[in-house]
C-alpha cells in the first residue's frame, strides 16, 4: 500500500482506523465486490482526501468509515473502540459524539432555518438545555461566517451557504471525526476555497481529522494527505 503525502503529517492520535474492509452490493448477478479490504487511518489534525475514478468505491467506504453501513468483513475503530460488529444502537450513539457528516446531497433539511439545521444533532445527543443549544448553533454559524442569516431557511441561502451550515452542523457535538463527501462539489472555485479552508482551519485549530472524498485536483492538493483508490482498493 502506497500513499502520496503533500507534508509530513502531525504525530497525531489515530482517531479512526479500519483493516481490511470488504463490501459487496446488489443482488445476484450484480452483486459487486466494492471494497476489496481496505485499511486506513486517520489521526487528529489531519486533513486526508480519497481520490480516484468514478465507481472506484470511495463513497463506499466513507459510508463504512461514518458506520452507515455494515461491512462484510474486516474491523473499523473509532476513537480505539471497535466498531465494526456492535449493534445498531451502539453505531448510532458513536455517530452522534464522535462523528460530523458534510454530505452533499444528506442531512441538511432546507426546510428548516440554519439554526435549526446546527441544533439537531445537539438534541440528539441531548446533553444541553434548548439555550446552550441555542447559543452554540450561533456561535458555529459565526465562526462559517453566516452570523447574520441564523434564521434563513435553508432554501433562501446559495449552494455555498449551506455547505457552511452544513459544516457547523457537523462540528455541533465536537465530534472527533469529519467525513465529507465532494464537500466542495457543486461549488465555484471562490466558494469551493473557502469551505476548504474552513474545514482545514477547524482540522488544525480543533485537532479533528478531516476525511474527504473529493475529484478536485486543486482540493486533494491542498490536504496532507491524498490517498488514491482503484477499484475497491488503495493504489
Ligand atoms: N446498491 C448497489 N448495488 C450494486 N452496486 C452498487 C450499489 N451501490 C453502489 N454500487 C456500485 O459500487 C461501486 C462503487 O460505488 P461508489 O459510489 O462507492 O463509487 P465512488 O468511487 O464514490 O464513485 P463516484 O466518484 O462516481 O461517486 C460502483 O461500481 C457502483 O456502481
Amino acid at each position: 500500500m502506497s500513499e502520496t503525502t503533500n507534508k509530513p503529517a502531525a504525530s497525531g492520535e489515530v482517531v479512526l482506523r479500519c483493516e481490511g474492509l470488504h463490501r459487496y452490493l446488489g443482488e445476484g448477478e450484480g452483486r459487486v465486490h466494492v471494497l476489496r479490504g481496505v485499511s486506513f487511518e486517520a489521526q487528529r489534525g489531519n486533513v486526508y482526501a480519497i481520490v480516484g475514478p468514478s465507481g472506484c468505491g470511495k463513497s463506499t467506504l466513507l459510508y463504512q468509515l461514518g458506520l452507515l453501513d455494515q461491512p462484510d468483513g474486516g474491523q473499523i475503530w473509532l476513537d480505539g473502540e471497535l466498531m465494526s460488529n456492535s449493534s445498531d444502537d451502539a453505531r448510532t450513539a458513536a455517530r452522534n459524539r464522535h462523528l460530523g457528516f458534510v454530505f452533499q446531497f444528506h442531512f441538511l433539511m432546507l426546510e428548516f432555518s440554519a439554526l435549526d439545521n446546527v441544533i439537531m444533532p445537539m438534541r440528539k445527543q441531548g446533553k444541553l438545555s434548548q439555550a446552550e443549544m441555542e447559543a452554540r448553533a450561533k456561535s458555529l454559524l459565526e465562526s462559517v461566517g453566516l452570523g447574520e442569516k441564523t434564521h434563513r431557511l435553508g432554501t433562501q441561502l446559495s449552494g455555498g451557504e449551506q455547505q457552511r451550515v452544513a459544516i457547523a452542523r457537523a462540528l455541533a457535538n465536537e465530534p472527533s471525526v469529519i467525513l465529507a463527501d465532494e464537500p466542495t462539489g457543486n461549488l465555484d472555485q471562490k466558494n469551493s476555497n473557502l469551505v476548504f479552508d474552513l474545514l482545514t482551519r477547524l482540522a488544525k485549530e480543533n485537532g479533528q481529522a478531516i476525511v474527504l472524498v473529493t475529484h478536485n485536483p486543486e482540493i486533494a492538493k491542498r490536504c496532507d494527505v491524498v490517498r488514491p483508490m482503484r477499484d475497491g482498493e488503495f493504489v
